[in-house]
């Protein structure tokens, strides 16, 4: 079975990334290099830890221990809110939609407060019409047009979830942290969310971490795949090896493993 290498050498890589809440350990000591342009999901049973450890990575939370690096450069200490500047970005969460916005107007601000950085005068002139052309293409690519003057607060759930998807775009990631981008969905909806994660993927050549419990999707799409248990990484490789590994099957046991 395949085990993470050096972190300094991945596009996303931690060392001994460890996450305490009083004397529990909820992400324990975690190894994790994720290369350039490859999909990796993020399994476990339910409390195993992998929202405290994308809390981590992007330092919603500060580690208890170890180093987070990000294409080689040690960004432990570097404040969440500087990340996706650096184009480490998490999805947004349905709370951070600017619920009486359209959906065009949600992905525009976002990729308005982006630019604001890197443009000046010409900026504030131009600003707004290139960042609505740029909402206009990243609705597009996740298929959102048709709803571009819907308001965000009357979209169905999976279109929520796909606006916090064209949203975290918006702000031009290299590294991309989904977390459950599928949850609440119908297996129809499930597919297509996971086609059009797939072909954003291969088009803007994006570094995926991926935290998703429909093992089918996990299965079909991930790179690799890495399972958490009781905080611990026990196992990392492609689906195949995973789907047969023993110490999986067992940390799944009575819990999910029909689905493996
Ligand atoms: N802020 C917190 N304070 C105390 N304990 C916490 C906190 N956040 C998470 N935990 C604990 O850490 C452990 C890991 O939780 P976490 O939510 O990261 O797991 P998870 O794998 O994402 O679970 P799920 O699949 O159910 O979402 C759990 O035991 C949880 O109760």
């Amino acid at each position: 079975m395949h085990t993470d290498t050096d972190p300094k050498e991945a596009a996303l890589g931690t060392d001994g990334l460890t996450r305490r809440f009083g004397g529990h350990v909820a992400v324990d000591r975690v190894d994790l290099a994720v290369s350039k342009g490859e999909l990796r999901s993020i399994i476990g049973p339910n409390g195993a830890g992998k929202t405290t450890l994308f809390n981590v990575l992007t330092n919603a939370l500060a580690p208890s221990e170890g180093r987070v690096y990000y294409d080689g450069t040690d960004i432990t200490d570097v404040p969440q809110y500087e990340r996706p500047h650096m184009g480490l970005v998490r999805s947004f969460q349905s709370n951070q939609l600017f619920e009486s916005k359209t959906t065009l107007e949600n992905v525009r601000i976002v990729a308005q407060t982006i630019e604001q950085g890197s443009f000046s005068f010409d900026f504030f002139r131009d600003g707004q019409r290139v960042a609505e052309e740029r909402a206009y293409q990243i609705l597009d690519q996740v298929g959102l047009t048709p709803l571009a003057g819907e308001t965000a607060t009357n979209l169905s759930h999976g279109d929520q979830r796909r606006l916090s998807i064209a949203m975290a775009l918006a702000t031009d990631p290299s590294v991309l942290l989904l977390d459950e981008p599928t949850s609440g969905m119908g297996p129809a909806e499930t597919e297509e969310t996971a086609e059009m994660i797939q072909s954003i993927q291969s088009e803007l050549g994006l570094t995926l971490l991926l935290i998703e419990h429909d093992m089918s999707i996990v299965l079909s799409m991930s790179d690799r795949i890495s399972v958490l248990d009781r905080g611990k990484i026990i196992a990392t490789g492609e689906p195949d090896a995973i789907r047969d590994d023993d110490a999986v099957q067992k940390a799944y046991l009575g819990g999910m493993r029909e689905e493996l």
